[in-house]
């Protein structure tokens, strides 16, 4: 079957459990007892969850994990470590083989529960043409707004400020699938930027852009932490990493790591042409490390010692 966002999707047939809604779980988690007033509240919580593809082996397995609200999670891995597919469980498009994903409370085995999920988490694809429901640029990036039922003003105003903050004005009025890669990526997170969701999962965003138009939407998602937004970011940009609350690696469909960048880079679980692009980067940017230093090992330990400085 097709989902809304127009791709070819074998695992989000709802019809069976549609009768089963489970809106109330939020509200009975919120009533436990035991849970302090302080606490941070959790928007995604993978609990056992594993996943397959229709007749292939897990490709997800058995991963646990919450991440919350106003957090910027960054997700790393190797090409095939089930990132994307694990993003896809974040607003609902796929649904665990076994165990379960719940999105500010919400499973997302209900039907119900997914359109709920969608209006709170707007999560941008690795390949963009697959998001495209409208002619023009402008139509693409009012759908999200029209099926939020926005009054018409309303809807005008939000299109041409995303469009504005992308730089895509020119192209308002082109076919999507007529855009080049970078200007496909900067129209996708525009569409999700103009639902201005509580939430957004972005799925290496950058990866066609070139570095100004990167700067831009690295910009774009600065502001989206400062107003608390809960972000999602798989990126293989070492860079990122600098901005992460949280640095979760994702290997061979499991968790291998899960903590802050300090700890990442103790831990050694980094690829190692990351570290050296991340000691340029610093460098690049002001921080005063020697320039002799080349070995990846020797560069964490600088990186480690330089952060822990400051
Ligand atoms: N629709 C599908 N049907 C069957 N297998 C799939 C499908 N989509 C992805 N896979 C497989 O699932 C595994 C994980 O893919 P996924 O795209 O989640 O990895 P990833 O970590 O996001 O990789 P990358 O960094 O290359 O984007 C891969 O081995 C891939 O071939």
């Amino acid at each position: 079957m097709e989902n809304e966002t127009g791709i070819s999707d074998p695992v989000t047939d709802f019809s069976e459990t549609d009768s089963e809604s489970n809106l109330t779980l939020n509200a009975e988690s919120k009533s436990d007892s035991s849970r302090s007033s302080n606490e941070r509240e959790v928007v995604f919580e993978a609990i056992n969850l594993s996943f397959a593809y229709p007749g292939s082996s897990p490709i997800l397995k058995n991963i646990n994990l919450k991440i919350y609200k106003g957090d910027f999670t960054i997700i790393v891995g190797l090409n095939g470590s089930g990132k994307s597919t694990f993003a896809y469980h974040l607003n609902g498009l796929y649904r665990p083989t076994s165990g379960r994903m719940t999105v500010f409370g919400l499973d997302t085995k209900f039907r119900k529960n997914v359109s709920a999920i969608h209006r709170k988490v707007g999560i941008v694809f690795q390949n963009p043409y697959t998001q495209f429901v409208g002619n023009t640029v402008e139509e693409d990036i009012a759908f999200g707004p029209e099926n939020l039922g926005l009054d018409r003003e309303e809807i005008k105003k939000r299109v041409s400020t995303v469009l504005e903050a992308v730089h895509l004005k020119d192209l308002a009025y082109q076919d999507p699938s007529t855009l080049s890669g970078g200007e496909a990526q900067a129209a996708a997170i525009a569409g999700v930027l103009a639902m201005d969701p509580e939430c957004i999962v972005l799925d290496e965003v950058t990866s066609m852009l070139d570095i100004a138009a990167e700067d831009r939407i690295l910009n774009l998602i600065d502001g989206l932490r400062e107003r608390g937004k809960t972000l999602v970011y798989i990126s293989h940009n070492p860079k990122d990493l600098l901005k992460a609350d949280r640095i979760i690696v994702f290997d061979k469909g499991e968790i291998s790591f899960d903590g802050d960048l300090l700890d990442y880079i103790a831990s050694g679980k980094y690829r190692l042409p990351d570290m050296v692009e991340l000691l340029k980067h610093l460098r690049e940017n002001g921080m005063n490390i020697s320039e002799t230093i080349s070995d990846p090992k020797e560069a964490a330990d600088e990186i480690l010692k330089q952060i822990r400085s400051k």
